[in-house]
């Protein structure tokens, strides 16, 4: 246990015992907005993937009864599919709330500070988080690096075009032994053609495949899996709205075919006007129907947020798409983590080493972040002034090098 230093007065910080589950619930479920407490089937879901030693919580000596809970962090222990295929491990930050009585003290900022102490301190390379404000996280390096576009599909409108070749399409309703036999392993091949997709362990799907009525959105059915040999798609009926709708949860598609395949199934939905989904930003529903009008995208939204916690180490361990020579500079306010270096790039593989050499490129470590899985191009923050170059040969080479063929897209919210 250590004294919390920011805030004003003597608040403790320490890693959660089992005696501490039940305040944590009670504190996220407030911070949280939830308006049901986690039920105990939900709360074991929550304790099996986690380690106590992975949460950080900071009490205040001083309340009127006890010691209350006003700050709780912590982290999963999480895969993230880097450019070229391989799985990275990478802290998933989550269930970051400060109680409102205690907020702007420098709560959030201590209990972050402790975790990457113990990240660095674990040669952790990457951190990431999914973010309930855009505002929060920069200031800790952390970037946008995912982003999913919300998507209303007009149902009377859409018709996937026709192929010959595959008039009977291999796409079943999968029972329930099904699901739990195919569809884990499928979500782990398809994890492999996507930068930023997180594998999902078994603590992961077992309540996803429990799908508990209390975790469904109101007023929706259960998910329907559609199973192809290649891919499912998961799907909900909403009636929270007239006339009812359908929710697709995702679209989990190895191969083209499966793609094409399971959309022509969710497309031909009947009773319903319209299907919604949250799709990658170059997803090819669009154009794999007749008629490209019939998808109308609502919003487009950041799903994923990464924080280098080692330069050297995170460059080296992507793939490239092009060869790089450049001296790159790297700010980082918060930890210190940055510094110059050399990044030498051929056959798309990086050696990094520190550098004394006048930088070509200057960069902060957030904006690394969202570059690093090829979902923003370089060019777009040099455009905002954000990444600096020497010419723009420099600029243009950082841009083909950093690219990926498909839009990062993270697939998991924790
Ligand atoms: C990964 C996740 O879990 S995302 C979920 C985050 N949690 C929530 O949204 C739950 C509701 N909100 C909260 O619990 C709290 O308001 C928190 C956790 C967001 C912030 O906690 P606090 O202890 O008040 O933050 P703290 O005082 O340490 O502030 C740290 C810095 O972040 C800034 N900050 C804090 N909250 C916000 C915010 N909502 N928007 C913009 N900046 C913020 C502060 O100004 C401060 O900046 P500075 O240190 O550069 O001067």
């Amino acid at each position: 246990m250590s004294n919390l230093q920011a805030a004003s007065s003597a608040l403790t910080v320490a890693r959660a015992t089992d005696a501490d589950w039940d305040e944590i619930f009670a504190t996220d479920a407030r911070a949280f907005l939830m308006t049901n407490p986690l039920s105990s089937a939900e709360q074991a879901d929550m304790r099996g993937k986690v380690d106590d030693a992975d949460v950080v919580l900071v009490r205040d000596p001083d309340g009127l009864a006890g010691r209350p809970l006003v700050g709780v962090s912590m982290f999963y222990r999480m895969a993230m599919t880097l450019p070229g295929g391989a799985a990275h491990p990478a802290a998933g930050l989550s269930w970051v709330s400060v109680a409102a009585t205690h907020r702007r003290r420098g709560i959030l900022r201590t209990m972050i500070t402790e975790l990457f102490d113990q990240w660095e301190a674990e040669d952790q390379v990457f951190a990431i988080l999914t973010a309930s404000e855009a505002t929060i996280y920069e200031r800790f390096g952390f970037g946008p690096t995912c982003f999913a576009q919300d998507v209303t599909v007009d149902l009377g409108a859409a018709k996937m075009r026709h192929r010959a070749d595959r008039a009977h399409s291999p796409v079943n309703y999968a029972t329930g032994d099904e699901v739990a036999r195919h569809i884990p392993e499928l979500h782990a091949r398809w994890t492999a053609t996507r930068p930023g997709a997180l594998a999902r362990p078994q603590s992961w799907w077992d309540p996803i495949l429990a799908d508990r009525p209390s975790q469904r959105p109101a007023h929706s059915s259960g998910m329907h899996y559609l199973l192809h040999p290649d891919g499912y798609a998961a799907y909900r009926i909403n009636q929270s709205t007239q006339p009812t709708r359908g929710d697709v949860a995702e679209v989990v598609a190895v191969t083209d075919e499966a793609h094409t395949d399971l959309w022509r199934v969710l497309v031909g939905l009947d009773l319903m006007p319209t299907v919604t989904a949250s799709i990658p930003v170059d997803d090819p529903l669009a154009v794999s129907l007749t008629n490209h009008r019939a998808v109308s995208v609502t919003g487009v939204r950041d799903t994923m947020w990464l924080r280098i916690l080692d330069v050297p180490r995170a460059l080296g361990s992507r793939h490239y798409a092009a060869d790089l020579d450049a001296v790159l500079e790297v700010t980082d306010e918060f930890r210190g983590r940055g510094g110059i270096f050399d990044v030498s790039i051929r056959d798309g593989n990086a050696v990094v080493a520190p550098s004394s050499a006048t930088p070509t490129v200057r960069m902060d470590i957030s904006v690394l972040g969202s570059i690093f899985l090829g979902g923003t191009p370089v060019r777009r923050f040099a455009a905002a002034e954000r990444v600096w170059t020497d010419s723009v040969d420099t600029l243009a080479a950082l841009d083909r090098a950093f690219g990926t063929d498909r839009a990062p897209f993270a697939g998991t919210f924790f």
